[in-house]
C-alpha cells in the first residue's frame, strides 16, 4: 500500500472481524457509527465505557453490548480477549496503561489500532506482548456520517493484511490515507482537529447572519449546507482533477462583487495566518503531548 493514497475498496469479500471498542466517546463513537452503517453488524462488536451511565447510553444508542470498566474491572480485557481488531478510543493519558491492562488477554495476532492522538506506535507495541501487531491511526468526527479521514501508521509488527483489514473496515465510512509516523502531527493539525475549525467557521458565518437580522434556525441552515456542499464539490472536483480549491473560489468571486469584497475582508482580518497557526498549533500540541508523556514515565 503506497504512502499518503487513498486505499480503493477491494472487491473481494469483507472480513468479518469481532471488534471491540474500548472507550466509546466521540472518536471511538464515530467509528462505530461508521462500522454498523456498512458491513458491521452489532454482533461482531464488545465495547466499553469507564462509566456504567455511559455504558447504558451508548448500549441502547449503538444497539451493541456496552459493559463499564467501573463496574466490571474485567470488562476491557475480555471485550478485547474476543476481538480480532481492538480500538483504543481513551483519551491520550490513558492509552498506555489500557494498552498494558489487556496486553495478556489479547489473541495472537488480533491487531490494536490506537485513535489517540500524540501517542506514538511504540509507546503502545512496549506495552503489548512481542510482536502483537499495533496500528496508531488519527481519524476524524466525520466517519459517523461516511465522509471522515483517517490516517493509519502500520507499526513494526503489524502486515500489510493487518493494515488492509483496518483500512477497510475505516474506508467504508471515510478516506484511509497509510502515511509513516512523522507525518502524523501534521495530519492531526488538518484532519484530525478540522472538522471543529469547520464547525467553528459555520458558528461564525451563521452568528454573523443572526446579526444581519436572519432568524438563528435560518441561519445556521444556511451555513452548514454551504459548506456541507463547498465540500463536497471540492472533493469531487479534487478526485477528478478538474479544479482546486483556489479555482473554485475564484468561481464565486465576480469582479468587484459581493464575494470580492468578503474576501478582501477575511485577507483584511488575517484568515490566511489564522489558519496557518492554529494548524501548526494542532500539529505542535500534538508533539509535545507526546513529550509529555514520554517524560513522565
Ligand atoms: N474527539 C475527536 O474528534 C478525536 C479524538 N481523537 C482521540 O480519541 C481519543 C478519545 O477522545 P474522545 O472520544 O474525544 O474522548 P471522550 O472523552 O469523548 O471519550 C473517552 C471514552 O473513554 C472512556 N474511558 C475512559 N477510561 C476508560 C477505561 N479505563 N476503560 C474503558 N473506557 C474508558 C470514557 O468512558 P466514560 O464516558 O464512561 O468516562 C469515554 O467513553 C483520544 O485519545 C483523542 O486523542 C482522535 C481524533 C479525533
Ligand atoms: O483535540 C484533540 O486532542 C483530539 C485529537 C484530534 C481531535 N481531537
Amino acid at each position: 500500500m503506497s504512502t499518503s493514497t487513498s486505499t480503493s475498496t477491494s472487491t473481494s469479500s469483507p472480513p468479518s472481524p469481532q471488534i471491540a471498542m474500548l472507550g466509546l466517546g466521540s472518536m471511538n463513537g464515530a467509528i462505530l457509527a461508521g462500522l454498523l452503517d456498512s458491513a458491521v453488524n452489532p454482533e461482531q462488536v464488545r465495547a466499553t465505557t469507564r462509566s456504567a451511565a455511559t455504558a447504558v447510553q451508548r448500549a441502547q444508542q449503538y444497539g451493541i453490548t456496552v459493559h463499564a470498566e467501573q463496574d466490571d474491572a474485567e470488562a476491557n480485557r475480555s471485550a478485547a480477549g474476543d476481538a480480532d481488531v481492538i480500538f483504543l478510543g481513551v483519551k491520550p493519558h490513558g492509552i498506555v496503561a489500557l494498552a498494558a491492562e489487556i496486553a495478556d488477554a489479547l489473541k495472537p495476532g488480533a491487531v490494536v489500532v490506537s485513535v489517540a492522538a500524540a501517542i506514538s506506535v511504540d509507546m503502545i507495541e512496549a506495552a503489548l506482548p512481542q510482536g502483537q501487531p499495533v496500528i496508531r491511526s488519527m481519524p476524524n468526527t466525520p466517519l459517523s456520517v461516511g465522509l471522515g479521514v483517517v490516517g493509519l501508521v502500520p507499526g513494526t509488527h503489524a502486515s500489510a493484511q493487518d493494515t488492509e483489514t483496518v483500512a477497510r473496515l475505516l474506508g467504508a465510512s471515510g478516506a484511509v490515507h497509510v502515511i509513516e509516523e512523522s507525518q502524523i502531527d501534521a495530519l492531526t493539525g488538518i484532519s484530525g482537529s478540522g472538522p471543529a475549525y469547520a464547525f467553528y467557521l459555520a458558528e461564525q458565518m451563521a452568528e454573523a447572519g443572526v446579526q444581519l437580522g436572519l432568524d438563528r434556525a435560518l441561519a445556521a441552515d444556511l451555513a452548514a449546507q454551504t459548506i456541507y456542499g463547498a465540500g463536497k464539490m471540492l472533493v469531487a472536483h479534487q478526485a477528478a482533477g478538474t479544479a482546486d480549491a483556489a479555482g473554485l473560489r475564484r468561481a464565486v468571486c465576480s469582479p468587484n462583487g459581493t464575494t470580492e469584497r468578503a474576501i478582501h475582508a477575511f485577507d483584511d482580518h488575517g484568515l490566511p495566518a489564522a489558519v496557518q497557526a492554529a494548524v501548526n498549533a494542532s500539529a505542535h500540541r500534538s508533539a509535545e503531548i507526546t513529550d509529555e508523556l514520554r517524560s513522565a514515565d
